[in-house]
């Protein structure tokens, strides 16, 4: 089964009077078939959570552990091809290349991930439930911000990652937007049987949720779902 977890992990940014604690002894399950959401105020860590479960940074203490293996302490080539096949980030700022159109944004993931993206008719469905087939031919600059968080998502999706990080993928929508995404998420989720994780302050998406984590100043806490 695939997992991802978070074993007492602590981040610290900082020291002395600039010391930050952005996270504090976390505990954490996301599971393969579930969409997982970690809601918390702003400032509470969950960009930081997301980038350590990610990879994308280590942490100060404790261990990631995915499939049964240290995450946490891999480098170099080997976590990065890992991350490629098996991770798919949806980041805050989107960060699609701005001199490619959307329809070259995808083509740019098959030019770095070239075997087990989705095939064209099953992308398809993705990009008319995100509402986004109208936009291939427009560059980055042309987009708002609930287009780009679309594309973002329907990018992250395309390379049919195992596990999907998103992190605040429905800030700029509109409440139908969000039901929308919510449910494609969740669907992504059970259907397909990914480990679907967002962080969110968005309530809306409450309802959609397999497991909800609350974070508060670093701190985690379970609200649904069990151990
Ligand atoms: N690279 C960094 N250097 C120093 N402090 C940092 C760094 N990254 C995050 N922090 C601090 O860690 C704490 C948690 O930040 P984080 O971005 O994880 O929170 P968040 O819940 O995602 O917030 P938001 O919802 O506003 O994005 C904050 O106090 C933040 O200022």
């Amino acid at each position: 089964m695939q997992k991802l977890e978070l074993k007492a992990v602590s981040k610290v940014f900082g020291a002395g009077t600039n010391r930050v604690q952005a996270l504090n002894d976390v505990n954490f399950e996301a599971k393969a078939g579930e969409l997982t959401l970690i809601l918390g105020p702003s400032g509470s860590g969950k960009s930081t959570l997301l980038t350590i479960l990610g990879g994308l940074q280590q942490p100060s203490e404790g261990q990631v552990i995915i499939n049964g293996q240290r995450f946490d302490n891999q480098h170099g080539k080997a976590a990065d091809a890992f991350r490629l096949n098996h991770i798919g980030f949806v980041l805050q700022s989107y960060s699609l290349v701005p001199y490619l159109m959307v329809e070259e944004q995808f083509r740019l993931v098959d030019k770095v991930k070239k075997t087990g993206n989705l095939p064209a008719q099953r992308f398809q469905e993705d990009i008319d439930r995100l509402g986004i087939g109208n936009l291939m031919k427009k560059y980055p600059g042309e987009l708002s911000g609930g287009q780009s968080q679309r594309v973002a998502i329907a990018r992250a999706l395309y390379a049919n990652p195992d596990f999907v990080l998103a992190d605040e993928p429905t800030a700029a929508l509109d409440s139908k937007r969000v039901q929308e995404v919510g449910q494609l998420f969740k669907d992504i989720a059970e259907k397909e049987n990914k480990a679907v994780v967002v962080v969110t302050h968005d309530l809306r998406l409450r309802e959609k949720a397999d497991r909800i984590y609350q974070l508060v100043d670093g701190k985690i806490s379970l609200e649904k779902g069990t151990d």
